[in-house]
C-alpha cells in the first residue's frame, strides 16, 4: 500500500509538535506499514531547514507545490493567514484531498467557502503535547464527509494522542479553551509551584525536578485510578495536616474562579477570532 502523503502549510509550533509526534509514533510502531511522507511549506528558510534535518520531511517554499499529490493537507498557519493560504491553494486543490485546519476559531463552513466550495474539510484542535504522543485533539467534520475521510483525519491525530469527535461545531470554542490552550495553563501552574518552592529555600534544580515529577505523577495517577480527582485529592489531605492548609489557601484565593475566568476568556477569544476573520454575516 502506498504511503499517506501529508502536507503541512506552516511549519511552526503546532505543525512541529504533530510532525515530531508522527515520527515518534512511526519509530515505535510494531507494524511494517509504510511511514507517512511529510512535506512542509513555510516561507521561513530556517524553519524548513530545521524541520528537514530533524524529521526527514520534504520542504517547499511554495504552498501550491507542497499540496500536489497530498492525501491530507494540514493548515497550520496563524488564523489571520488562513484565508490567504486557502485562496492560494484553492486553484490546485483536488476534490479527493482532505483539508485539516488546526486554526483556532475559524468555522468549517467558512473554510469550505474560502477553499472554493471544497467539501472535504475537518477542523482539528490539537495541542502541543502531541509532540510526545500525549496530544488531546477535538475533531469536527461536516456530516457530508465520508467515513473514509473522517478516519483519515482521525488516524493522523490519533497517532499523536487522544482524539475526541465533537458533535456540535460551536463546542470547538470550548475545546480550544480547554485542551488547545490548556497546556499553557498547566505550565503556568508549574512555574508558580516551582517559584514558590524556591522562595521556601529549595535549590532551582530540586524545585524543578520535584515540580515536574509531582505534576507528571499526579496526572498519571489520575489517568490510571478509578477515582475522581476530588477523591484522589482527599487521599492526600490528612485532617489538620499540611495539604488541608495549602488547599484552603488556594480556595481562599479562588483558584476555581480563576480557572473559570481563564477558560471563559479563551472561549470568548476563540469566538471573536471566528467572527473577526470570517465576518459576522457569513457565520
Ligand atoms: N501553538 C499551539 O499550542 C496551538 C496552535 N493551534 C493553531 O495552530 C496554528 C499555528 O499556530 P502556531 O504553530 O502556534 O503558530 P506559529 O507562528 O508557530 O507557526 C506558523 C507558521 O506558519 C508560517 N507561515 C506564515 N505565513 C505562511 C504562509 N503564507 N504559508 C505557509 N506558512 C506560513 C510561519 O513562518 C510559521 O512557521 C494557529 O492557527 C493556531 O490557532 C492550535 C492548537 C494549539
Ligand atoms: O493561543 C492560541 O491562539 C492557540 C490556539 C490554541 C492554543 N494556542
Amino acid at each position: 500500500m502506498q504511503a499517506t502523503r501529508i502536507a503541512f502549510i506552516g511549519g511552526g509550533n503546532m505543525a512541529t509538535a504533530i510532525i515530531e509526534g508522527v515520527r515518534r509514533n512511526q519509530a515505535g510502531a510494531a507494524t511494517h506499514a509504510e511511514p507517512p511522507v511529510v512535506v512542509v511549506a513555510d516561507p521561513t528558510a530556517a524553519r524548513r531547514e530545521a524541520l528537514a534535518s530533524l524529521y526527514a520531511v520534504e520542504t517547499a517554499e511554495d504552498n501550491r507545490s507542497a499540496i500536489i499529490g497530498a492525501d491530507v493537507i494540514v493548515l497550520a498557519v496563524k488564523p489571520n493567514q488562513i484565508q490567504s493560504v486557502c485562496a492560494e491553494i484553492q486553484p490546485v486543490l483536488q476534490a479527493n484531498q482532505l483539508v485539516v485546519s488546526v486554526a483556532a476559531g475559524i468555522g468549517g463552513t467558512v473554510l469550505q467557502r474560502w477553499l472554493g466550495g471544497h467539501v472535504a474539510v475537518v477542523r482539528a484542535m490539537p495541542n502541543t503535547p502531541a509532540m510526545v504522543g500525549c496530544g488531546a485533539t477535538g475533531l469536527y467534520a461536516d456530516p457530508a464527509l465520508t467515513p473514509t475521510q473522517r478516519s483519515l483525519a482521525e488516524s493522523l491525530l490519533r497517532s499523536v494522542g487522544l482524539v475526541v469527535w465533537i458533535d456540535s461545531e460551536a463546542d470547538m470554542d470550548a475545546v480550544t479553551a480547554l485542551s488547545g490552550s490548556g497546556p499553557a495553563y498547566v505550565f503556568l501552574v508549574m512555574e508558580a509551584i516551582e517559584s514558590a518552592a524556591r522562595t521556601l529555600g529549595l535549590s532551582a534544580e530540586t524545585a524543578r525536578l520535584l515540580t515536574l515529577e509531582t505534576v507528571y505523577g499526579a496526572a498519571r495517577l489520575a489517568m490510571s485510578a478509578d477515582e475522581s480527582p476530588a477523591q484522589l485529592r482527599a487521599r492526600v489531605t490528612s485532617p489538620n495536616g499540611t495539604t488541608e492548609r495549602g488547599i484552603a489557601a488556594l480556595e481562599t484565593a479562588d483558584l476555581r474562579g480563576a480557572f473559570l475566568k481563564a477558560l471563559t476568556a479563551a472561549h470568548a477569544r476563540s469566538q471573536e477570532l471566528g467572527r473577526d476573520l470570517a465576518g459576522e454575516a457569513s457565520r
